[in-house]
């Protein structure tokens, strides 16, 4: 009788103790996945005054490039010497000592703000262009991004087996673009440590799907248009 009671009481506590373990489990990967998706106010520079001044410095145009579309113009940015290199340097503070080799800029946007940080950070700047600009041996791989589909393009031998890579763009918005770029630099055997963007559209990032877990850093959130509903 006794024997049978603490065979039920340990089986109690194992059960518990699993119990346990799950919830632990699930806590963590949950806690990982919203890890991975980051604004940079969030992850050690909240009040940082850089960020506001280069959120100041993006303009809206609505409707571009077509009706509903409220596109995040980043060219007002780079007039202003100050904010321009903030933004950089932001980037580079943060991966100058992770023994990056690659930064991979995403065709056109993404070509303004990587290789100055490949060049701050001394690492190698890899253009991912879109179909049919790079003049050699190419990967692609297609995707869709909010307002259409594309295909992006890597040169084959760019990155080599084993180098660690950031992907730099100016917008994350559903993440098709990044993920396209993504798989680009792991078909060619990098580790990609990390995708980074200047603006980050929370509602739209279908990134945690689409990034498959990949971190992605943010610095600022879209603006709005005063006074205009998206309907
Ligand atoms: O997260 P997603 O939904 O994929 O959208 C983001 C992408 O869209 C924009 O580029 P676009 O394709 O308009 O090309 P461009 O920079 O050549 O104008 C932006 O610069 C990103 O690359
Ligand atoms: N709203 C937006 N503004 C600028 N670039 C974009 N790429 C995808 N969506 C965009």
């Amino acid at each position: 009788m006794i024997l049978k009671i603490s065979r039920i009481t340990l089986a109690i506590v194992f059960i518990k103790a699993q119990q346990r373990l799950l919830e632990n489990t699930h806590t963590h990967r949950i806690g990982r996945r919203e890890e991975r998706k980051m604004f940079a106010a969030e992850n050690g520079l909240k009040g940082d005054p850089r960020l506001e001044a280069i959120s100041d410095a993006i303009r809206v145009i609505p409707h571009f490039p077509k009706p509903g579309i409220m596109f995040q113009d980043i060219t007002p940015l780079f007039l202003n010497h100050k904010v321009f290199k903030d933004t950089v340097d932001i980037f580079v503070e943060r991966y100058r000592d992770m023994a990056i080799s690659v930064v991979a800029g995403i065709e056109a946007r993404g070509f303004m703000f990587a290789p100055c940080i490949a060049l701050a950070i001394g690492a190698k700047f890899v253009p991912l262009r879109k179909r049919g600009k790079l003049p050699g041996k190419v990967i692609s791989e297609a995707y869709e991004l909010e307002y259409g589909k594309d295909c992006l393009e890597m040169h084959v031998g760019a990155v080599q087996q084993g180098e660690k890579a950031v992907v730099i763009d100016d917008l994350v918005a559903t993440g098709g673009t990044i993920s396209a770029a993504i798989k680009l630099l792991e078909c060619a055997g990098a580790e990609v440590v990390e995708c980074a963007c200047v603006i980050g559209v929370p509602e739209l990032i279908k990134a945690e799907n689409r990034l498959n877990g990949k971190a992605l850093y943010m610095l600022v959130e879209p603006n709005e248009v005063q006074g205009y509903c998206r309907s």
